[in-house]
């Protein structure tokens, strides 16, 4: 049986959600070849779990992308995705990327597509802590149509951001409104899915992106609501970690190779 050759760059909490599948059988398509990271050490520490003889430990970006594997599987951050997208899909490489946030960038988005198609190579938008891609799409096809993204979030998981204050621990508080693109550029590691469902539907300057810190929430709660004349959906996804977003990668690999595809 062929399997194909996977890469992974950014080799932290998600990625190691990938590895553990190949580890478990989930993904008996795919070869391991790659892994790449900033701290070499997290690269190695993916390579010796699923097999050091046949996952190189890559140095650098280049060395990765040397390899050509069927498959770059992005569990970094956006501005990951914008530094080696067109060089992967230039060389054969397909993508399945979880930071979509760097697609807010239109110049960016519009070009990988077009290099994409040149190349025949694909990127593939993993559903991350979200889900409903189908129905946002079809909704939005059938026109004149509205949506919005409501994220609620304990404080702590907004320590280290500009809108975090003490009194969040006891007060709750909408802490962001606005659309999908203002949105990443305050929070451009936590909001990949408002990015994801706005691409998915209405684009990201028509989104309407709202924030709630609650005191003593624990994950992530996202609803995304979306109408049309005859539509009213619903999607709502609670998730306790971000692991959802690791197996949303497993999930979109699994279907690249079976042969009946959601
Ligand atoms: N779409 C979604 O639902 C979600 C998307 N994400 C995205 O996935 C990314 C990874 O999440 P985690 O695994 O939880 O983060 P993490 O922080 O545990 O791991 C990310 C790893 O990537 C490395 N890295 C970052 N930038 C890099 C670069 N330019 N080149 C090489 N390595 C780089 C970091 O050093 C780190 O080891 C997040 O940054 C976020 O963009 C995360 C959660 C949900
Ligand atoms: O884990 C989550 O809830 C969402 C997240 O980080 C992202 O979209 O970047």
């Amino acid at each position: 049986m062929k399997k194909y050759s996977l890469a992974i760059v950014g080799c932290g909490k998600l990625a190691h959600i990938v590895a553990d599948a190949i580890n478990n059988g989930l993904l008996e398509d795919y070869k391991l070849i790659g892994a790449y990271s900033r701290t070499r050490e997290k690269a190695i520490a993916i390579a010796e779990k699923v097999n050091p003889e046949t996952c190189a430990v890559c140095g650098s970006m280049d060395e990765l992308l040397a390899l050509k594997a069927d498959y770059i599987v992005e569990t970094a951050s956006p501005a990951s995705l914008k530094e080696f997208a067109f060089d992967a899909l230039k060389r054969g490489s397909n993508i399945v990327t979880l930071s979509i946030g760097a697609f807010t960038d239109k110049d960016f988005y519009e070009k990988v597509q077009v290099v994409a198609r040149e190349h025949n190579s694909k990127i593939y938008l993993a559903s991350g802590a979200i889900g409903g891609f189908d129905v946002l799409r079809t909704a939005a096809l059938m026109g004149n149509c509205t949506a919005t993204f409501d994220t609620e979030k304990g404080p702590n998981s907004l320590k280290g951001t500009s809108v975090y204050e003490d009194t969040l621990q006891t007060e709750k508080k909408q802490v962001f409104k606005g659309d999908a693109i203002e949105a990443i550029n305050l929070f451009p590691t936590r909001v990949n899915v408002a990015v994801a469902a706005s691409l998915a539907s209405v684009g990201p300057e028509k989104m309407k992106v709202s924030m709630t810190s609650t005191p003593g929430f624990v994950g992530d709660d996202h609803r995304i609501e979306i109408k049309n004349d005859q539509v009213h959906a619903v999607i709502d996804v609670y998730s306790s970690t971000a692991q959802i977003a690791g197996w949303s990668v497993v999930n979109v690999l699994r279907n690249i190779t079976s042969p009946i595809v959601f």
